[in-house]
């Protein structure tokens, strides 16, 4: 990796003390906000959206989404009077809500349109390809890490649906302009290349390096008039993230038939109708939860997260089978919560940590707090394999080397393979970590500084890119430590204990004493 200047300020991660006994509430999910967010701004009518996540990726979504011409307004409880609503999953009353306005086709391009990508993956895949029905040409561009992550292949895709796509950098990276021919593109039969009338563009893509390139494409093909059939070239990973785009589509009524075997040469098909609007609830972000939850199994205790859903297609779904592996006993229950029944997911943890051999091709976000876990593991004797994970190279940072080289600065011993970690027991020390920007880096930090005293990262904040108040959520859900002592680790066992964990409509974590209060 890179040498890296010396922090400003050091994030001291605290060591847990006894054992947890805490109720968290996320706010809400990182990737559904961003589909929301671009569905509604294609709909053909408003959409209000509760439990929307504020953060630095979703406010650069929708700042992108006004710049295409949507227009984005924060609403009071009263104003969503939307007749037609959709199924809503219980959410724990924590978010924002929205009312979007969707922009008319073309989309109307805001003046100057320029649009900041920050270190967003959602929006820099996502954003690019709706620009392609502009009336105008628009500029992405993002953080300095933002212009190392892969974009080519959905750029040539959308090179060949007509938009002039001109590299103001490195060829095949941000900043980039995107020129559209929306008229042509919008008038079945005079495309370039012209399909014939009533018949779908049809494409091929390379998505192995990110799925978002993947979806991007499906989310922009229903405003197609034909819609799009997408061919992918290679395997694609984080299919957790493919099948939440189709079934976002399918929620707003688009048609989506999907491949009965993902993988090269599958074929996506979507047809051409604009998502309808309407009322919609995002569920909390599971893959956030699993810092908190991997906290039970590190500390020991039990840590519980409200309005877990009971159905879901987010990748961090996937705890409820990884921390089982890990050490950890799962229960997901419903239980009352502040006046409601919520659906509640409990993590019990001794405080030892099972290493773990797994292909995370799948659910690649929750990789590196698997490989927290699988550092505390280490440093308690027992090793772990992580595979399918090539990709993490295009992440906010270059994951694999960023994971191994902070491990190897803890005193561990940790070594890159072809598409993944292999992480050896070694007994951890304190350090200072690295976050490069990264947000689930910080988490990584603050999860193995539960087990080692001494260990800091740089940039806590970094986290505000999916979870803002993360180092006060943590620290809270900290402070439950010992308040029940040993009585209330036997008693729980994984089990939610409802009334005791009252929700006050924030995110944020509370303890037995909080609600006692
Ligand atoms: O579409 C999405 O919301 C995401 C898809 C995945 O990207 P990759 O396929 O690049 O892993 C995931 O890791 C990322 O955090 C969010
Ligand atoms: C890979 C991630 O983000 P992005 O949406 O920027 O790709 C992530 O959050 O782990």
């Amino acid at each position: 990796m890179e040498t890296l200047p010396e922090a400003s300020s050091w994030w001291p991660a605290p060591t847990a003390s006894g054992l947890l006994d805490a109720a968290v509430s996320l706010p809400g999910s990182k990737s559904l906000t961003a589909r929301a967010l671009v569905l509604a701004a294609a709909a053909r009518e408003p959409t209000t959206l509760t439990g929307v996540l504020r953060s630095r990726d979703t406010d650069l979504m929708t700042g992108a989404l006004r710049t295409l011409g949507a227009g984005i307004t924060e609403v009071a409880d009263a104003t969503a009077t939307d007749a037609e609503a959709l199924p809503a999953t219980a959410d724990t009353g924590a978010g924002t809500r929205l009312r979007v306005t969707p922009s008319s086709l073309p989309l109307h391009v805001a003046p100057g349109g320029s649009v900041d990508c920050g270190l967003a993956g959602t929006v820099m895949r996502f954003v690019p390809a709706l620009a392609v029905l502009a009336d105008a040409p628009v500029v992405l561009d993002g953080d300095p890490a933002a212009r190392l992550r892969p974009m080519a292949p959905l750029l040539e895709v959308l090179s060949t649906l007509g938009a002039t796509v001109t590299y103001l950098g490195r060829p095949g990276f941000l900043p980039v302009r995107i020129k559209p021919d929306a008229d042509r593109l919008l008038r079945p039969g005079t495309g370039r290349p012209s399909p014939a009338l009533g018949q779908p563009h049809r494409v091929k893509v390379d998505a192995s390096s990110s799925s978002q390139l993947l979806s991007a494409l499906l989310l922009v093909a229903p405003l197609l008039p034909g819609g799009l059939e997408v061919t992918t070239t290679g395997s694609v990973p984080s299919m957790a993230h493919v099948r939440m785009t189709v079934e976002s589509l399918r929620q707003r009524g688009v048609t989506v038939e999907e491949p009965d075997t993902p993988g090269p040469g599958a074929t996506w098909r979507v047809l051409p109708g604009r998502p309808v609007g309407g009322r919609l609830s995002i569920e909390p972000d599971l893959s956030n939860a699993g810092p908190f939850l991997a906290a039970a199994l590190v500390a020991g205790g039990t840590v519980r997260v409200l309005g877990w859903p009971s159905s879901t297609t987010q990748a961090g779904d996937a705890w409820r089978t990884l921390l089982p592996r890990m050490g950890g006993s799962v229960a997901l229950a419903a239980s009352p919560v502040g006046g409601q029944v919520l659906p509640v997911l409990s993590v019990h943890g001794s405080g030892q940590v099972h290493g773990i051999d797994a292909d995370l091709y799948d659910v690649g976000e929750l990789a590196p707090t698997v490989a927290a876990l699988a550092a505390v593991a280490a440093h308690q004797g027992r090793g772990s394999r992580l595979t399918g994970i090539a990709h993490l190279r295009g992440h906010e940072t270059d994951r694999l080397a960023a994971l191994a080289t902070e491990i190897r600065r803890l005193g561990g011993d940790a070594q890159e393979t072809d598409d993944g970690l292999v992480i050896r027991p070694a007994r951890l020390h304190a350090a200072r970590l690295h976050s490069y920007a990264d947000h689930r880096m910080a988490t990584f930090a603050a999860v193995v500084g539960l087990a080692v005293p001494g260990v800091e990262v740089d940039d806590v904040e970094c986290t505000s890119k999916t979870l803002p108040g993360f180092a006060g959520m943590w620290q809270a859900m900290l402070d439950s430590t010992g308040r029940r002592g040993c009585e209330g680790h036997r008693r729980d066992q994984g089990e939610p204990r409802g009334e005791g964990h009252r929700d006050t409509g924030g995110a944020g974590a509370r303890t037995a004493r909080d609600a006692q209060d």
